[in-house]
């Protein structure tokens, strides 16, 4: 299996609400996601970027309703599996262990009243029945201590934690499984710009340490262009450009990509300094 071959395969996907005013907020969307790469999804508020990653999960719920399309996970088996089609049980391991993901805000989804520790250890229990109870608590020691939280911490409660620590718990969760793929949408938004640069270097680490790939989400150009291999440009519900971390940022084609850069002073500073070359951050200039 190489590094090129999809992971994931989005073929025309068409999300709308139907509410008073219908709105398409995905329109015939096709993209596929490559084993092992960070692919960067830009495009300003309400252009459709939380819609497709639900839609990449089957989690739409009404009003939503996908109009049309196919997902196609590639699993790492030789299965090709048709994610729209799954339900119950076989949809909820699909999330977990093939697919997992870290929405927006989701430091402020755990449960205020357990311990982290039991948190991960019940995805565990849940998803890998044979593991005891020692094995879950190695793994959770692991799974810290890869993100980067102290394996003290484990008998925390969520708001003993900062903002930060608890946004690496909710990573460690996604990695749990070890899954082939983790959908990441706005996870660093609520945070201060040092801790989220510090959780972003780490996602970036981690990537290319256990080689899943990442479908990271955000408004942040600047952002992705530090820590992708592509990035896709989405403008009121439809993939405008889709490219190379370089060729978005030196020789875009599309018009709207180009008034996103501009929309971002620091891009005019060193040029291109911060873009990612060969897999490795520039620590210096990726502030
Ligand atoms: N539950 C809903 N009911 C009705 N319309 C919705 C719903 N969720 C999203 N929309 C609409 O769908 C469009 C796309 O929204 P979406 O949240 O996917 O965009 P986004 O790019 O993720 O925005 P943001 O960056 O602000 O999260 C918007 O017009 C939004 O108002």
């Amino acid at each position: 299996m190489t590094a090129k071959e999809p992971v994931l395969t989005v073929d025309s996907l068409s999300v709308h609400y139907a509410t008073d005013r219908a709105v398409p907020a995905v329109e015939e969307v096709s993209l596929q996601i490559r084993r092992g790469e960070i692919l960067g999804l830009a495009g300003e508020s309400g252009c459709g970027k939380s819609t497709l990653a639900l839609g990449i999960n089957h989690l739409i719920r009404p009003p939503g309703y996908v109009s049309g399309g196919r997902v196609t996970f590639h699993d790492d088996s030789g299965e090709d599996i048709d994610v729209l089609g799954l339900s119950g049980r076989v949809l909820r391991t699909y999330r977990w262990n093939k697919v997992s993901t870290v929405f927006q805000g989701a430091m402020n989804s755990l449960n205020p009243v357990i311990p982290v520790f039991a948190q991960i250890s019940d995805v565990l229990k849940t998803h890998r029945p044979g593991m005891s109870r020692a094995q879950r608590r190695d793994r959770a020691q692991e799974l810290f201590e890869l993100v980067g939280v102290p394996p003290s911490r484990l008998r925390s409660y969520a708001h003993e934690l900062s903002g930060g620590m608890r946004q690496r718990v909710m990573i460690a969760m996604a990695l749990a499984l070890t899954p082939q793929l983790i959908i990441m949408d706005e996870p660093t938004t609520a945070l201060d710009v040092v801790v989220q640069r510090g959780i972003v270097r780490e996602v970036s680490r981690l990537q290319r340490e256990l080689d899943f790939a990442v479908l990271f989400i955000t408004h942040d150009l600047p952002l992705l262009l530090e820590i992708s291999d592509r990035i896709a440009i989405m403008r009121d519900g439809k993939i405008v450009e889709m490219a190379g971390v370089e060729d978005i940022y030196f020789a875009t084609r599309h018009p709207y990509t180009r008034q996103l850069l501009r929309s971002f002073p620091s891009l005019t500073g060193a040029r291109g300094d911060f873009i990612r070359h060969g897999g490795e951050l520039d620590e210096e200039t990726a502030v």
